[in-house]
């Protein structure tokens, strides 16, 4: 070829590297870049792809190609996830998708929305320290991913949805944990038509039953979408005060014949709303606090300091934690941070497309090539970061480095156009969480649990642990 296309492991015929798809999964994210080097080509069946593993190369892409020559892939199994791509997660770049962006930002995302909902965080903050509480004093273990999950959605659902969790009708406040991870293996069903686009992909997908599999595994999750929407349109919330994105966008479509919109919202963008709102913002805070207590589990020097800080910095008889108690504790953020570095909660965020031919890092990328930034080998690369795979937050003492996109050796929202709407919420949910459970608990793991049986392959983190209040 004339052109300079990047190395990588050889391809079988038709189905290239289709065998070699394991070499993204968690446990081996950083083998194709020890081998290949930080752009590697690969191709799932016909499907061309790039995966970018170091700060340059993605510095290059989020920086210069994101803005002008990168769009979404629209593959089968994000059109189904997507509600036609009507959602703004797996959107292609355009005027749908900018409209939806712009809502979000407007209705949920701004620092005025953020200020106006500190009170719903507070609050279920506080019923979390209750409920912990009462199991540290009959001292049974907690399930601390079953918690934490309850706490994000109980959040997210009140700012969101305008629906009480712990008494809904349509969810038991405890299955979200069980919902999400549904959904993940749902959306996780291989798809050959993704590798093969075209009649014959789509063709074995429906004789292999894969397409089926695919969309009963998405049934539940539209259920429960529908019933989220239901409860709007059978209570008219448009005309209370306090009414929700999903309130301001029903109004918006009873009106739009005479408003003359640019676009003309449909059911799928309602839903597509409410899916991107459950699936990008309930597992990725609540995650990253799940991670975050193991690693401070699993390293007592770190938690000593850690709550020795909050503790002396915020005196011992608080009854309740407010947001601004975050603003004063600085190692605190650290610790944070660092959790954000060794196990962002997107490891190679969402999949971008090139839609016209570009270069990186010297290398040629024809149109039409998905692109991986595999954020999680940047946050690991040893030519970053001293001892990359210690959870250390003193690495960050003496360092500028942060998390919001604008250094490229730490993404775990992303970067450029697509960068995650939702990071200054995350991050707050994810401070705010922590917080709490390390000023007012001590924790430990039950006795005879060992970490190695507990984290297999850096994939899980662990369910049961210890609770005292402090
Ligand atoms: C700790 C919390 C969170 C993390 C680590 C996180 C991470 C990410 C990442 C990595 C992306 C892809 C960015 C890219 O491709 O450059 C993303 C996109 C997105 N996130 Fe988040 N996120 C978090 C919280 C949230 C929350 C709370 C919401 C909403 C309630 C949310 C909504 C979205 C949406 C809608 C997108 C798609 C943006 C687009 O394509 O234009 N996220 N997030």
């Amino acid at each position: 070829s004339k052109w300079n296309l990047p190395p990588g492991p050889k391809k079988l015929p038709i189905i290239g590297n289709l065998h070699q798809r394991q070499e993204l999964n968690p446990r081996n994210r950083r083998s194709l870049s020890q081998k290949y080097g930080p752009v590697v080509l690969l191709r799932f069946g016909f499907v061309p792809v790039v995966v970018i593993s170091s700060k340059e190369a993605a510095e290059e892409v989020l920086k210069i190609h994101d803005l002008e020559c990168c769009s979404r892939p629209e593959t089968a199994r994000t059109r189904a996830i997507s509600y036609n791509f009507k959602d703004i997660g797996f959107a292609p770049y355009g005027e749908e998708w900018r409209v939806m962006r712009k809502l979000s930002v407007v209705e949920l995302f701004s620092a005025k929305k953020l200020q106006s909902f500190r009170y719903i965080r507070e609050e279920e903050n506080d019923l979390l320290v209750k409920k912990l509480s009462e199991l540290a004093l009959s001292r049974s273990s907690v399930n601390i991913k079953k918690t934490l999950y309850t706490l994000v959605g109980s959040i997210v659902f009140r700012i969101a949805f305008g629906i009480n969790l712990h008494e809904c009708e349509f969810i038991d406040e405890d299955n979200i944990a069980d919902l999400v991870h549904k959904s993940e293996l749902a959306t996780g069903t291989s798809i050959l038509s993704d590798s093969f686009p075209g009649r014959i992909g789509r063709f074995i997908d429906l004789i292999s039953g894969q397409k089926k599999r695919l969309e009963s595994g998405l049934l539940e999750l539209d259920t429960f979408f529908q019933n989220i929407l239901d409860d709007h349109i059978k209570h008219d919330r448009t005309v209370r005060e306090s009414s929700d994105i999903i309130d301001v966008m029903i109004n918006m479509m009873k009106k739009q014949d005479k408003d003359g919109n640019s676009i003309k919202l449909t059911t799928d963008h309602l839903k597509g709303m409410i899916s991107d709102i459950f699936l990008a913002g309930v597992s990725t805070s609540a995650s990253t606090m799940i991670w975050a207590m193991t690693e401070l589990i699993r390293n007592p020097r770190v938690m000593k300091k850690v709550q020795d800080e909050i503790r002396t910095t915020l005196g011992e008889k608080k009854e309740r934690i407010e947001e601004q108690d975050l603003n004063k504790l600085h190692y605190f953020k650290l610790m944070v941070k660092e959790a954000f570095r060794l196990h962002p909660a997107a490891p190679l965020l969402l999949p971008r497309e090139t839609f016209s031919h570009i270069k990186i890092q010297g290398y040629d990328i024809p149109a039409k090539t998905q692109l991986l930034i595999n954020a999680y080998a940047i946050a690991r690369d040893p030519k970053q970061w001293t001892n990359p795979d210690e959870f250390n937050p003193d690495r960050f003492l003496d360092s500028s480095i942060d998390y919001r996109g604008l250094n490229f050796e730490l993404l775990p929202f992303g970067s450029g156009r697509r960068i995650c709407p939702g990071m200054s919420l995350g991050i707050t949910l994810v401070e705010l969480g922590l917080l709490n459970l390390l000023y007012f608990f001590d924790w430990g793991l039950l006795e005879n649990e060992a970490f190695d049986k507990i984290i297999s392959n850096n994939e899980v983190a662990f369910d049961l642990v210890q609770v005292v209040r402090h």
